[in-house]
């Protein structure tokens, strides 16, 4: 059994972060484990209250499950703050973790703000030179640059972010019309096609592609091949994603093709 660490925070309405992570992780057949670095107040239609823990907690959670359950992979998440990137930059490289996905939240579906502004430069210079895998969404993946999104240019915005250190890109295409995910390791760009649902249940899609990215990485597939198998896990969990819970763009379901094929 693969283990794999999820770096992020709790959403109470368990639809995206630490909770969606986990749900993925069993989804992806890997052993997931958790360091909370802040919990949100959170449901459906938005985000109330967000408390960030001092960054020493995030790595006291991060020391007591490499020390005893080890690590193969780890994906991170909404770190919202200087001090916690920083924090988890360091511990990474301290502990040699392997196989890092950095999802560089930044705002919420429900349109919340989840990085603190100068958070940006803490992750180019701490955290993204540490990433096998940076993972924005193309509005995040302009964001980082400073740039209006375009999205004729998201091969150039992926070069540019590659540049910042991390061994690969992939930009993903939720918010595209075409919905495509895009490769880019500096040799070439690979386009990830696949189903496009109409759904407007999305909320933890990204968090559930990054987690996935990280397992399937864990598990020793290649870089190409664990983007295409994240990119269908994500895509089937918006396919099944769960309209009836809340009032806003509902949870995707992880699960849900998993439990149609077994019957149940
Ligand atoms: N409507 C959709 N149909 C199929 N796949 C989708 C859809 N929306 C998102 N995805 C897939 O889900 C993954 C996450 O993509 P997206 O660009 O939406 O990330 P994100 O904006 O960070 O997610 P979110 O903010 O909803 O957590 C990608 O692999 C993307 O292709
Ligand atoms: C704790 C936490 N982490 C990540 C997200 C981003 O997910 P989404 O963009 O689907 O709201 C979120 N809303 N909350």
């Amino acid at each position: 059994m693969k283990r794999v660490l999820s770096v992020a925070t709790s959403d109470s309405g368990a639809g995206a972060g630490i909770q969606a992570d986990l749900k993925a992780f069993l989804r992806c057949g890997v052993y997931g484990t958790t360091a909370v670095v802040a919990t949100t107040a959170q449901n459906t239609v938005g985000v109330t209250d967000i408390y960030p823990f001092p960054p020493g907690v995030a790595v006291g959670q991060i020391e007591a499950v490499a020390e005893d359950i080890g690590v193969d992979a780890v994906k991170t998440g909404m770190l919202f703050n200087a001090g916690i990137i920083s924090a988890v930059a360091g511990a990474v490289r301290r502990l040699g973790l392997p196989n890092l996905v950095v999802d560089p939240v930044m705002v919420a579906e429900s349109g919340a703000e989840l990085l603190e502004p100068a958070a940006v430069e803490t992750y180019k210079e701490e955290l993204f030179p540490l990433a096998r895998v940076l993972t924005p969404n193309v509005n995040e993946a302009f964001a980082l640059l400073g740039e209006p999104v375009d999205e004729g240019g998201i091969e150039d915005c992926a070069a540019a972010l590659l540049e910042l250190g991390p061994e690969a890109v992939v930009v993903t295409g939720g918010h595209t019309s075409a919905g495509a995910d895009l490769l880019y390791d500096g040799l070439r760009f690979e386009r990830i096609e696949g189903p496009v649902h109409s759904s407007q249940n999305t909320h933890g899609a990204g968090c559930t592609h990054s987690s996935a990215l990280a397992s399937f990485l864990a598990r020793g597939f290649g870089l190409l091949e664990a983007a295409r198998r994240a990119r269908e896990v994500a895509s089937e969990a918006v396919g099944y994603g769960l309209a009836e819970i809340g009032a806003g763009a509902g949870p995707v379901h992880a699960l849900g093709g998993v439990l149609e094929r077994g019957g149940r």
